[in-house]
């Protein structure tokens, strides 16, 4: 019965030895963060309901405004029209600092979604969102 599902291609394997299914799913990127920066120890930290942002209230971004805070020290991005402090989060990105250091000041909207368009990035940035970008 199993065969005729595979041959049918319903299920994730469909056509593969079924030992496959025994071995680990391989690692899908080379990056590792530190201890204590797994995606779950960031939600911990957003639960506490801390403001991460880096200003009292919600304030319109302009464009030049957003190139000024380009580095690891001072890192903000916009994705969809949303712009956020992202320094606080940089050591749980899952893919390393880099990756968002060199797409910030500026409108990352594109390279977000391309990466990653599942991520819901209005609530892991919840407590780091700053205002709008105008
Ligand atoms: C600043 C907002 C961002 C947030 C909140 C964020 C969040 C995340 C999360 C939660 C994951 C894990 C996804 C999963 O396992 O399904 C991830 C992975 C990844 N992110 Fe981001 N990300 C951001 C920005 C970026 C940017 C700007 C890039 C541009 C290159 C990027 C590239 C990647 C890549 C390549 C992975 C896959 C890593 C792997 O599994 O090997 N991210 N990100």
């Amino acid at each position: 019965m199993v065969a005729l599902f595979k041959n049918l291609g319903i299920g994730g394997n469909a056509g593969k030895a079924a030992d496959d299914t025994k071995k680990p799913l391989p690692r899908r990127g080379k990056y590792s963060v530190a201890p204590g920066y797994s995606q779950l120890d960031w939600a911990r930290k957003v639960a506490s309901g801390e403001n991460l942002s880096g200003v009292d209230k919600p304030t319109r971004v302009t464009k030049d405004e957003l190139k000024r805070h380009c580095s690891e020290e001072d890192c903000w991005i916009s994705i969809k029209g949303k712009v956020y402090n992202v320094t606080p989060y940089l050591n749980y990105h899952p893919a390393g600092v880099k990756k968002i250091v060199n797409n910030s000041g500026i409108d990352a909207t594109q390279v977000f979604m391309m990466n990653h368009a599942w991520v819901n990035e209005e609530a892991i940035l919840r407590n780091c969102f700053i205002g709008y970008l105008t």
